[in-house]
């Protein structure tokens, strides 16, 4: 592979939380690493220089909740359509979820994943294998292969891992290879046939309802074997004040727990299922608004460690159904900076934070390279222009897929450049 020429970004506000920077100043990368950092720096010889003036110097946001489709549902989404959405939302890195066709319960699909990713990927890759084989529910995947073979870490996601015994053995033995367990906490038992949070919206609209308490229940459940356990545990797409509160016990009981929460449940309700719009369908579905405010707090005090997308494409077959029949899951790759970028505009979080929660944060919970702007670290970068605003267009989307939930929103900023272990994986025209 041919070196990237070298990056000049000058006079940017360079954001790193892990050394708590937050000023002025230049950002050098050469040979693939941020090889100067701060102060005013001269241009190398054959380098880019990029004008940062009045922009955001952050590093690389690291999604640990995608679903890239493939091997199997490539129809919905690809590993080459997949990363461009992701590097188009400032993104150099993302986690797949295992619920492909087939699943990635083995080092085959895991080191198919990877070289394609090598190939045609427009981010860093990270596969997350599966916890049984299939999806089952029954029996335990070969967890020393799948993490040899490159995964980082281990979830059913789609399912929860309903037999309990089954979940404390499979955290034992993900224990022993250091891998963290990803927990889509859900009874389904008691979530059985819902299609929207049950609560006065679903009565008024007639749809079936999901408890949180279908949530919650599970949450409590997961964080308790992973005190039995010693495992980490990471809570996956958390949006209630339940969890909130059961993550909250864990964690000060002092058990090796995380938990993030996706977009939607940060700028979306119950009240928001209104128009039938099964764009605003997804699992767990929109709480109320109470729940909604739970979140927001629980991420803006680092309860809830990090920022998620669960960008779960779906084709039009699948979405343009009555509500009661459409698959659950929205994009959210494409959006998730600007819906943050909504947060930090109120004043919930200071855009030091924000960074922190999309990129150092979930870094360091899966022990994943980057998710800083030291020297000598991965020259993976983004440009961020907090006043760039611009209109949700589901047509102009890099996602295969245009099922955003925030379709005619104006966001208020956005990524403008962003670059992946030194080379430019995307730069906003215009
Ligand atoms: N979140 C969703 O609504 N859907 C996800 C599955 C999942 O994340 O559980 C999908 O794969 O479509
Ligand atoms: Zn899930
Ligand atoms: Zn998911």
């Amino acid at each position: 592979m041919s070196q990237p020429r070298p990056l000049l970004l000058k006079n940017g506000r360079l954001l790193c939380p892990d050394s708590n920077t937050d000023q002025t100043g230049d950002l050098l990368l050469e040979g693939g690493l941020i090889s100067a950092a701060g102060g005013e720096l001269q241009a190398p010889e054959g380098a880019e220089v990029i004008d940062c003036s009045g922009k955001w110097v952050a590093p690389g946001l690291i999604d640990l909740h995608v679903h890239l489709r493939e091997p199997g549902h490539e129809y919905k989404e690809d590993i080459a359509s997949g990363t461009a959405a992701a590097a188009a939302g400032g993104f150099t890195a993302v986690c797949s979820m295992p619920n492909t066709n087939p699943v990635n319960d083995s080092a085959a699909v895991t080191e198919m994943i990877l070289e394609r990713a090598r190939k045609v990927g427009s981010c860093r890759v990270y596969p997350v294998g599966a916890i049984t084989p299939g999806l089952k529910g029954e029996g335990l995947t070969q967890m020393a292969e799948l993490k040899q073979a490159g995964c980082v870490a281990v979830s059913d996601d789609g399912h929860p891992v309903s037999d309990s015994r089954l979940l404390r053995r499979a955290m034992e033995y993900a224990a022993g290879f250091d891998l963290p367990v990803i927990c889509h906490s859900e009874d389904t038992a008691l979530s059985a046939g819902g299609a929207m949070h049950e609560g006065p919206m679903a009565t008024a609209l007639g749809l079936p309802g999901i408890p949180a308490e279908a949530e919650v229940s599970a949450v409590e459940r997961d964080l308790t074997l992973a005190g039995l356990t010693g495992a980490r545990v990471h809570i996956a797409h958390i949006s209630c004040a339940g969890s909130v509160a059961a993550l909250g016990r864990a964690r000060a009981a002092g058990w090796a727990v995380s938990g993030e929460t996706a977009p939607h449940y940060l700028a979306l309700c119950d009240q928001d299922v209104g128009g039938y719009d099964t764009h605003r369908k997804m699992n767990p579905p929109l709480r109320s608004a109470a729940d909604r405010e739970a979140v927001r707090q629980a991420l803006a005090e680092g309860l809830i460690q990090a920022l998620a997308t669960d960008h779960a494409p779906h084709s039009v077959l699948e979405k343009e159904l009555e509500f009661g029949f459409a698959a659950f899951g929205v994009t959210g790759l494409e959006t998730a900076l600007g819906v943050m970028l909504e947060l930090v505009a109120e004043g919930l979080l200071s855009p030091l934070a924000m960074i922190e929660r999309m990129s150092a944060s979930p870094a360091r919970l899966l022990g994943l390279p980057g998710g800083e702007l030291g020297v000598g670290s991965p020259a993976d970068v983004v440009v961020i222009d907090p006043q760039a605003a611009w209109t949700v267009d589901p047509a102009r989307m890099r996602s295969k897929s245009a099922n955003t939930a925030f379709a005619g929103r104006e966001l208020p900023g956005r990524a403008l450049l962003t670059v992946c272990g030194g080379e430019v994986t995307f730069r906003l025209e215009g």
